[in-house]
């Protein structure tokens, strides 16, 4: 690849070893916007979800070689600071700096989430007078900024006085008020750049993970600006970023959790790979037809692969074939292309299942017939049944209650591959056979078939 270089970014940075803020965030959110990220770490700190135990600053004569080492060789686009604890650090790291030219994003990172100060007054000071002139952005939250200004800031008004005072009087070229500690349904940030405001909305997450939020957003905005973007869509692409982080934050630890910077990259690609699995499944099924059609259900068949955990929320996360595949008088035939949101009863199925067997992502249906069972445990398939009649009325009446019935009532007794029922009043009798993609819960169904044709 002649001629390209891929950007880098550099955080100056303490270490989280719970690994949801600090350098940790930092290098994800990075690789996150497809931006090489480069550290000087700044400090260590004996960390989790629940709190901060210790901290071991790093020596700034360390701090400043670090930030040369990869500044000299690689060449830094962008840069951002967090966790700078004492003014000793501030000053060397500023002074560094200044030999550069590079953006620099400051995250005046004073607090934990849990509370523990992971900054001196002496280096707020020294943060304000020597750092913060250097700043193309900073990026307080609203408890930062008061610090730095001394504003109290109870509205968007004060969050505006604050922004600006940071550009006018402390000589950053850009300020963000951050809103999540605001009340309101939504996080409002407010930008003071070039002379005029500018608000970031977002809806406010409940129940949402936000240890590392600040880290994240600082760090996709170096990133953006290390690709050369202008620091306004910067901060755009920021805010969605960390809505999103926090939305499918990382369920781990009993304290505050992690935000998931890697969502944004994440939920993107396997979008694109359920859909592909799917079309690579349904081609394997139609291939197959000689075996598959004298099962062919009159309600059709349907192939559904979900997202995984914890991107799998609804249906529209799962996978299917649009009009389901049907029998015609010219063979099975596909009803529609296939895309997400396109099954609804086995996507429901399969989002239940996955409550209790993350791992399997997918199912397809077909037929029930006696000797597809015997087919399937002479292969040693885990095969259960259900009986309809023993459903009760409430999850009969429930959209999809069904589907949650028959995934609670098998999986959290044992995780099984295949579910079959013999059908009910109205109800033709299913097989649903289940896999870890597509592609395994088609080849799991045609060798079931293929067993039961040999016989
Ligand atoms: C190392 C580190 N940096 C920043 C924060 C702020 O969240 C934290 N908790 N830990």
């Amino acid at each position: 690849m002649a001629g390209y270089r891929a950007p880098v970014a550099l955080t100056i940075a303490g270490s989280d070893s719970g690994g949801g803020a600090g350098i940790e965030a930092d290098l994800k959110t990075f690789a996150a916007l497809g931006v090489h990220g480069v550290v000087a770490v700044t400090s260590v700190t004996v960390q989790n979800t629940l709190g901060v135990y210790a901290v071991h600053d790093v020596p700034p004569e360390i701090v400043a070689k670090q930030i040369e080492a990869v500044v000299e060789d690689m060449g830094v686009d962008a840069a951002k600071t967090g966790m700078l604890s004492s003014s000793d650090i501030v000053a060397t790291v500023a002074a560094t700096l200044r030999r550069y030219d590079f953006p620099l994003v400051v995250d005046p990172v004073m607090a934990a989430e849990s509370g523990a100060q992971l900054l001196s007054q002496d280096a707020v000071e020294a943060l304000l007078e020597e750092l913060v002139p250097r700043a193309t952005l900073v990026t307080p939250n609203r408890m930062e900024a008061e610090r730095l200004t001394g504003i109290t800031i109870r509205s968007l008004e004060d969050a505006r006085r604050a922004a600006r005072l940071l550009v006018e009087e402390y000589g950053a070229e850009a300020a963000i008020v951050k809103g999540g500690h605001l009340g309101g349904d939504e996080s409002i940030d407010v930008l003071y750049y070039r002379g005029t405001y500018r608000e970031y909305r977002a809806p406010r997450i409940r129940g949402g993970c936000t240890h590392g939020t600040g880290c994240s957003f600082s760090a996709a905005v170096a990133a953006e600006l290390a690709k050369g973007r202008g620091l306004e869509e910067a901060v755009e692409t920021a805010k969605k970023l960390v809505t999103m982080a926090i939305e499918y934050g990382l369920r781990v630890g009993r304290g505050s959790c992690p935000v998931n910077p890697l969502a944004w990259l994440e939920i993107d690609a396997w979008k694109w790979r359920v859909v592909k699995n799917v079309e690579k499944a349904l081609a394997r099924l139609l291939a197959g037809e000689r075996l598959v059609l004298p099962y062919a259900p009159e309600v059709g068949i349907n192939i559904a692969e979900a997202l995984p955990l914890p991107y799998a929320r609804s249906v529209d996360d799962v996978a299917g074939v649009l009009g389901r595949v049907v029998k015609t008088p010219r063979g099975l035939r596909a009803g529609g292309p296939v895309a997400l949101g396109a099954s609804n009863h086995l996507a429901r199925l399969v989002l239940a299942v996955m409550r209790y067997a993350p791992w399997l992502r997918s199912v397809v249906n077909i037929r029930y017939s006696p000797e597809l069972v015997e087919a399937a445990e002479s292969l040693g398939y885990r095969v259960a049944r259900v009986d309809r009649g023993m459903e009760p009325r409430e999850t009969r009446r429930a959209e999809g209650g069904t589907m949650e019935w028959i995934a609670r009532s098998v999986f959290s007794q044992r995780v099984v591959d295949i579910v079959y029922d013999e059908g009910d009043w109205g109800k033709e009798p299913m097989v649903r056979v289940f896999g870890e993609n597509a592609i395994a819960a088609v080849e799991k169904l045609l060798s079931v078939l293929e067993r039961a044709g040999r016989r």
